[in-house]
């Protein structure tokens, strides 16, 4: 399925979407449907308030710029934006309504918080938890990972500090990534707390950095330092930590240039294959992460894993 691209018959039809012109984003998105508008009512919107987005919660601050259509969607979940219900939910709402809104074109997702862009999926939240609960939990994280990777908007990871884990995850579902240089680091560690990723994050992962060196990186649980990650492919750009907003403005300004149209058909060509697996497979999907997840080898691990966490202090 994923190297297959896109079919004949989805050829087709975006070549008829290009073909009638003033019709051509409402074609567009019955051919590749991005969100469901049941699902956004069950969550917080972050409501639009002049230049000024903002969630209820207030975990995730957005910033638009209306001149330009760049949205800066900071994580704001001390102290280590770990991925959360709450934080992916409101994450997830954040992308959507981004993408219903027609004058934005951008979205840069950094860090409010210096040092450490997310410190992954929510450890806590995967510990002595009952299966119900780590399966609602990792739908949230499918839904979330659905809204960022496949959005018609340019996606640009600010990496402004550690990226593990889910973490990377996110970085992944964007379209360029831009990290802090020094000693900061990136990658997919699920190994090392004796979880596997699942294919859709594996095949994201080979996607931007090739097979060989990612199944390598997957197996042993990488996290590289930001230079061995430009240099593996695994980010785009590094520039110093107090720029890294600076120079994702300015890549941004680069794709802008782009015709959406183009370019948004271009980037779900090849997206479209992935994002309709999982959907196909997302049940299939949530029972082994919960069957995993709660297993008592893979429980005592996480204790493990928080154990250490706790002791670095
Ligand atoms: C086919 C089978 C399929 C099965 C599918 C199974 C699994 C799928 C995997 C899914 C993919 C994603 C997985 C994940 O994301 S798991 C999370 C992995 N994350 C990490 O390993 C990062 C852990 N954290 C750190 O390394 C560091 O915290 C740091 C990010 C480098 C920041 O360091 P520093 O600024 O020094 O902060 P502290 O370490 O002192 O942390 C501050 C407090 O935050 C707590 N913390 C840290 N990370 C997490 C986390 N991920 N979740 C919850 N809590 C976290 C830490 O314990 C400190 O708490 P305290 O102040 O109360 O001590």
């Amino acid at each position: 399925v994923r190297n297959s691209l896109i079919s004949g018959n989805e050829t087709i039809k975006m070549a008829l979407t290009i073909a009638v012109g003033g019709r051509v984003w409402r074609k567009f998105f019955k051919t590749f449907p991005f969100r469901s508008n049941s699902a956004l009512k069950r969550f917080p919107t972050c409501r639009a308030n002049g230049r000024l987005y903002s969630t209820s919660s207030d975990v995730v601050l957005v910033r638009k710029d209306e001149e330009s259509g760049i949205a800066t969607v900071r994580m704001n979940n001390p102290p280590v934006n770990s991925l959360n219900p709450t934080l992916m939910v409101a994450l997830r709402s954040c992308f959507e309504e981004l993408e219903k809104d027609k004058t934005c074109r951008a979205l840069i997702l950094t860090s409010q918080k210096p040092k450490v862009f997310s410190a992954g999926l929510d450890i806590l939240q995967l510990y002595q938890k009952s299966p119900d609960h780590v399966a609602q939990f990792w739908e949230k994280v499918q839904d979330m990972w659905l809204a960022l990777y496949g959005s018609r908007l340019i996606t640009m990871a600010a990496i402004n500090g550690h990226c593990p884990a889910a973490g990377c995850l996110l970085g992944l579902a964007c379209d360029y990534r831009i990290m802090a240089e020094g000693n900061f680091r990136i990658g997919l560690n699920e190994t090392q707390l004796d979880l596997v990723a699942p294919f859709w994050l594996r095949q994201t992962m080979i996607d931007v950095i090739g097979y060989r060196q990612a199944e390598m990186a997957l197996m042993i649980g990488a996290l590289y330092p930001s230079d061995k990650a430009l240099q593996l492919g695994l980010v785009d750009k590094l520039a110093p930590i107090e720029d890294v907003q600076t120079v994702a403005e300015e890549e941004v300004k680069n794709w802008l240039k782009i015709p959406d149209q183009a370019r948004a058909i271009t980037k779900m060509a090849s997206r479209k294959p992935l994002l309709d697996e999982l959907r196909r497979r997302k049940q299939e999907d949530i029972q082994t992460f919960r069957d995993e997840t709660t297993r008592e080898s893979v429980q005592k691990s996480i204790q493990q894993y928080l154990e250490k966490l706790k002791a670095k202090k």
